[in-house]
């Protein structure tokens, strides 16, 4: 039996914004995410981590991504791959590392992730090609277990678990528990009442969100939220309860003002920090 995720269980979890404090109280992101092919997912993760409230984001690219970036936002820092040096060293120093967002599932994309997760010790979200170019190598996953949190929507649990989409949609609750247990990931499986099963046997179901979601983008600026929150010094299963809850209000206060058909993936910043803002945050 699923806990549904109310306001009350979000608010109680979100942290303030403490007077005296500065940029590193609120924790450093490191997005490993886009390439030429999928420029627009590095800026919406990136926009979601931001506006979740965290200190410090860079994004760790190819200069074709950077540059599309550095023109839409302009709060990042940026790190120029290729740079295995200067990226497990930004890996160490980050609080949260949020991976895989507009990455294709190739060698090479594994070959980064593990550079980078091997040399972090802090949260990692995983996400989209970065998450299925690991499909095959669990163990390295269950290396990361008690700081991983996996978002895949059912087509990348498929890969993961080697089910069908349909096997998968059948039983979303028994397939996300189990994923959790083996890989010791906190696991959200995305879609219409997205899921979050932890390691150790939870299951949250999140009632908030609506088809205006159902578009290339909303996921990205999801994994970007669940970072910018696990920066701040929530728990794994904190931030991921508490991102997928904010991500799917937004969209509804957003759907009320724009429609679901008109509404796009970024528009819902504009109604996160307005939820915030209601919220006295
Ligand atoms: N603007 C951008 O740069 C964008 C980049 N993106 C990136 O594109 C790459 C490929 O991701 P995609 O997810 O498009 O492609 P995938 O090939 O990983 O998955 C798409 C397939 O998954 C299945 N699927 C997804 N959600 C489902 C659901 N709720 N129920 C049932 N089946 C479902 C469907 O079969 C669908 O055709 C990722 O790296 C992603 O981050 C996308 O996020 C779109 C936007
Ligand atoms: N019909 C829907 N109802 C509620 N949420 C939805 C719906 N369709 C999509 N979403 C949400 O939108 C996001 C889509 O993520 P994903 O499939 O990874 O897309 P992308 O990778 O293109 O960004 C997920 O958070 C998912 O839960």
């Amino acid at each position: 039996m699923a806990t549904k995720i109310t306001n009350d269980l979000v608010f109680r979890n979100l942290p303030r914004r403490a007077p005296e404090s500065h940029k590193g109280s609120y924790g450093k992101v490191l997005a490993l995410c886009g390439c030429s092919k999928y420029r627009g997912a590095a800026a919406l993760c990136v926009c979601g981590a931001l506006r979740a409230g965290a200190g410090l984001v860079t994004l760790a690219a190819e200069e074709s991504v950077i540059s599309a970036v550095a023109q839409r936002v302009m709060e990042p820092v940026y790190l120029p791959l290729p740079d295995e040096d200067g990226l497990s060293l930004a890996a160490s120093k980050s609080t949260v590392c949020v991976a895989g967002c507009g990455k294709e599932a190739t060698p090479a994309t594994a070959q980064e992730m593990k550079t980078a997760l091997g040399a972090s010790s802090g949260t990692v979200v995983l996400d989209a090609g970065g998450l299925c170019s690991l499909a095959d190598d669990k163990l390295f996953l269950m290396g990361l277990s008690g700081r991983l949190i996996v978002t895949p929507h059912p087509g990348e649990m498929a890969r993961l678990t080697g089910r069908s989409v349909r096997e998968i949609e059948a039983d979303r609750g028994a397939t996300a528990l189990s994923f959790a247990r083996e890989s010791g990931a906190v696991t959200v499986l995305k879609g219409h009442r997205t899921l979050v099963a932890t390691p150790w046997g939870e299951l949250y179901e999140n009632g908030t969100g609506n088809a205006g979601l159902a578009r290339g983008g909303s996921g990205d600026i999801l994994a970007g939220i669940i970072a910018g929150l696990a920066a701040q010094g929530l728990e794994p299963w904190q931030a991921a309860v508490c991102g997928v809850y904010l991500h799917g209000l937004a969209a509804d206060r957003c759907a009320r003002r724009l429609s679901m058909q008109g509404m796009l993936p970024s528009d819902i910043l504009a109604d996160l920090r307005a939820i915030f803002l209601e919220n006295n945050r």
